[in-house]
């Protein structure tokens, strides 16, 4: 999958990568671009060039609005993405087990996944110290299962302070995201996370998104709720217009 991801990338024009490429008027829509978050007051610009791939259901999945340039790339991206939804609920059925629920507790919460896979791609930065490869943020969805090359860039925020996590080549990097923490209610919280640049190496990572449909109504599974019950969609509105910033999102639902 790096390798794929990584060729569209390094080794495509850019009237190729433009050809596939996203609305930008659209969150999260499919296909090529730049720089997706800009914070409240517009001033932060990440960068990043991405490609995001609308995986699952199988509804959702139309190869051919992946790039082709690579003669295996759509079969990669196919097999990578009904390996990391097989993965994804298992991890979910280990948790509910964790917390005592039935294993199918959180995943029948989340309700069908919505997938999406997103290859990110930070150039070198000629001064890294103004400005990241991706804000701070926690993902909207269930979980994240995220891979990165050898190169390094990712940061978790924990006990106060920013945590480089070291890249482990044939690790898969598990991000809990927001409705997980909403559906477990709190037991398990979701985790802000940023990109960092640096100015020598190019960097890739692949995050695969888990998510409900934007109809799926979430609410804690315990008793007394901490959050509001929420209406995905409606999650996702509210966390594009008012920016990701930290987990600023999920505290709005706190009870
Ligand atoms: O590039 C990374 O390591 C982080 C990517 C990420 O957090 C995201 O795509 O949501
Ligand atoms: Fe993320």
């Amino acid at each position: 999958m790096r390798r794929v991801g990584r060729s569209f990338f390094e080794d495509c024009t850019m009237d190729q990568k433009l050809s596939y490429a996203c609305d930008p008027n659209s969150p999260a829509s499919e296909g090529y671009g730049s720089r997706m978050l800009v914070a409240s007051n517009n001033t932060v610009l990440d960068w990043r060039d991405y490609f995001d791939h609308h995986t699952l259901p199988p509804s959702r999945r139309n190869p051919s609005k992946w790039p082709h340039f690579s003669s295996n790339y759509r079969k990669v991206v196919a097999k990578y993405s009904d390996q990391m939804n097989a993965l994804a609920e298992k991890l979910l059925g280990l948790m509910s087990e964790s917390l005592g629920l039935p294993s199918s507790c959180i995943k029948d919460a989340v309700g069908e996944f919505y997938q999406n896979i997103t290859v990110s791609y930070y150039p070198p930065c000629p001064q890294p110290e103004l400005t990241l490869g991706l804000q701070s943020h926690s993902d909207m969805g269930a979980i994240t299962l995220l891979i990165q090359d050898d190169v390094g860039g990712l940061e978790v925020w924990k006990d106060g302070e920013w945590i480089f996590v070291n890249p482990l080549h044939d690790g898969i990097f598990v991000i809990l995201a927001d409705q997980t923490e909403v559906i477990t209610n709190g037991q398990y919280k979701s985790a802000p996370h940023r990109a960092i640049t640096n100015a020598q190496n190019a960097r890739l990572s692949v995050s695969t998104f888990h998510d409900p449909a934007k109809t799926k109504v979430l609410s804690p599974a315990f008793e007394p709720p901490k959050y509001h019950q929420v209406k995905y969609g409606d999650y996702v509105l509210s966390w594009y217009s008012k920016g990701p910033e930290g987990k600023r999102n999920i505290d709005a639902l706190l009870l």
